[in-house]
């Protein structure tokens, strides 16, 4: 089955302010769909909302049919909502790999780890764990890095961290929150190829990021949000290019960065 993000009239205001305005998206497996929008257009509120941070007002979340609006978050992690933080939620001073082993302590409750490898005793499930941790690395060309304390490697690598303990759960949609702000060079590109390939292994996944050039290299298809409404959505180029966009995210003159 290909796996499918799907959001049905997705509502959600704090106080006065609507953050969240009718939302209907759909992500498929494959996909990488940028969000793309002004500075508090609702674009992480989005991300929280579907996986389980704040509650929504009314709507639906489902993924693959599966209804998950109204679980906690880490059963939404469980069924395969896996994400990333504009603000890595790095443990500064442990290793690398202990930052990817430790991932579960996002969803309090119950060990992410445990469910991800249900049926295994403790050990077993570590060894599992670190075997699959120390693969992530690998894909990323930082298994030199494993030991290493988080505080002592590059933004760019402390960034690919991020990502990869997002990718420990084996998500079927996975929600990256700008990805690559700040990154450069080969943790650039590096980042850019890991995504690509989690989409071609069947991830539907959905980036919100300023870097209208990342959008551009990475994404098929993009959302233009603007306060707690999808304004358009189409393929990258024709979005870029839109009139709405130019002038209600870069001015009238449509400068992009
Ligand atoms: N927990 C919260 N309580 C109250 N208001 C919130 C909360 N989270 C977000 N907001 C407000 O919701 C609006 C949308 O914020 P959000 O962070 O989703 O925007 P964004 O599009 O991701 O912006 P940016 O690009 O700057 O990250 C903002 O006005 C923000 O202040």
């Amino acid at each position: 089955m290909t796996n499918k993000l799907t959001l049905k009239g997705v509502n959600k205001r704090f106080g006065g302010v609507v953050v969240a305005d009718g939302i209907d998206l759909e992500v498929r497996g494959g996909e990488i769909l940028g969000l793309i929008g002004p500075n508090g257009a609702g674009k992480t509120t989005l991300f929280n909302l579907i996986s389980g941070v704040v509650p929504m007002d009314s709507g639906t979340v489902e993924l693959n049919e599966r209804r998950i609006d109204g679980l906690p978050l880490y059963k939404r992690a469980r069924l395969g909502v896996a994400r990333t933080w504009q603000h890595m939620r790095l443990f500064g001073s442990m290793s690398v790999l202990d930052n990817l082993m430790i991932g579960a302590s996002d969803y309090p409750g119950e060990s992410l780890m445990r469910l991800i490898f249900q049926g295994l005793t403790v050990r077993q499930a570590e060894r599992a764990a670190r075997e699959q941790a120390m693969d992530i690395l690998g894909r990323m060309g930082l298994q030199n890095l494993a030991q290493a304390n988080v505080n002592d490697i590059t933004f760019g690598q402390q960034k690919l961290v991020g990502l990869a303990r997002g990718l420990m759960s084996n998500g079927a949609c996975l929600l990256l929150d700008e990805p690559m702000a700040g990154v450069e060079g080969r943790a650039y590109e590096t980042m850019r190829d890991i995504v690509r390939q989690e989409a071609q292994a069947g991830r539907a996944v959905c980036v919100v990021e300023h870097n209208v050039s990342f959008i551009r290299d990475l994404c098929n298809s993009a959302v233009f949000m603007a306060q707690g409404r999808i304004l358009e959505r189409g393929d990258v180029k024709t979005l870029l290019e839109s009139k709405v966009l130019a002038e209600l995210y870069f001015g009238k003159q449509g400068t992009q960065t």
